[in-house]
């Protein structure tokens, strides 16, 4: 696959081998793939992941840490090696897998990544997760709508983007594809398209408020 643009972080040198392979899954293993820019990484994100290996019943989840998120400024991203090892700090459940592949692949598009996570491990089963704030902004992602017939997808909620899945264009094209959060335990067995939102509790946290607190 040829490599696509990246983040600066790819000469930020060298990434231990655990952080750039992918992670390994058994055959009939339901993961999580919980992407972000973690810049830094914070008790909010922790909260998802604990909601996500809860209310999806995952065996794994897999903290992907991105090279650089394609739609937002890299000028005061943080390098990979200080975000990875921020995560590994915060990441306390022996389930999650905090990992920086796309830096092999060679690409920071969620299509591509998925793509390449569907085509190696086709007997186990995947669930895309994201908070609500990106569930509205999701329509100017690359190739959204083949993520969302990729794999299901849970849209955790967020302070301030609580109402998203009712307005956005992602929520209205796949509204028909939405089930109930009660069952979220069996979102990973649909066809996709086919998500989810789930409520729960909030954390008003973010990398952009922890960023200015500390002057960056
Ligand atoms: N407090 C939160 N509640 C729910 N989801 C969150 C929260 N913070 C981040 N997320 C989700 O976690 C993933 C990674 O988020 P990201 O690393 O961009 O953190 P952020 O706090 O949103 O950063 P920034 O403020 O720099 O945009 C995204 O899917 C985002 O929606
Ligand atoms: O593929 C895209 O076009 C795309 C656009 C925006 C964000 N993403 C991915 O979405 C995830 C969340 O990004 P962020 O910066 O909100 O934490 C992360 O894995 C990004 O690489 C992907």
């Amino acid at each position: 696959m040829a490599p696509d643009r990246c983040g600066p972080d790819v000469a930020d040198g060298p990434i231990a081998y655990r952080y750039r392979r992918m992670p390994h899954v058994e055959s009939g293993m339901i993961v999580g793939l919980f992407g972000g820019s973690f810049n830094p990484p914070h008790q909010g994100h922790a909260l998802v992941a604990e909601i996500a290996l809860r209310r999806l019943g995952l065996d794994q989840l897999w903290w992907i840490v991105t090279p650089g998120n394609p739609l937002k400024s890299h000028s005061n991203l943080a390098p990979l090696a200080e975000r990875l090892e921020k995560c590994e700090a915060i990441a306390s459940d022996p389930r999650i897998k905090v990992t920086a592949f796309e830096l092999t692949l060679g690409t920071s598009y969620t299509a591509r990544t998925l793509d390449s996570i569907k085509a190696r491990n086709p007997d186990a089963r995947f669930v895309w997760i994201m908070g609500a704030d990106n569930l509205a902004g999701f329509h100017r992602w690359q190739r959204w709508r083949h993520i969302a017939t990729t794999f299901p997808i849970a849209v955790i909620d967020r302070p301030g983007s609580t109402l998203s899945y009712l307005s956005s264009k992602m929520a209205r094209t796949f509204d028909y594809a939405r089930i109930d959060e009660d069952d979220a335990g069996v979102l990973w067995m649909k066809k996709a398209p086919a998500w989810t939102f789930i409520h729960g509790p909030r954390s008003t946290l973010s990398s952009t408020a922890l960023r200015e607190a500390a002057g960056k």
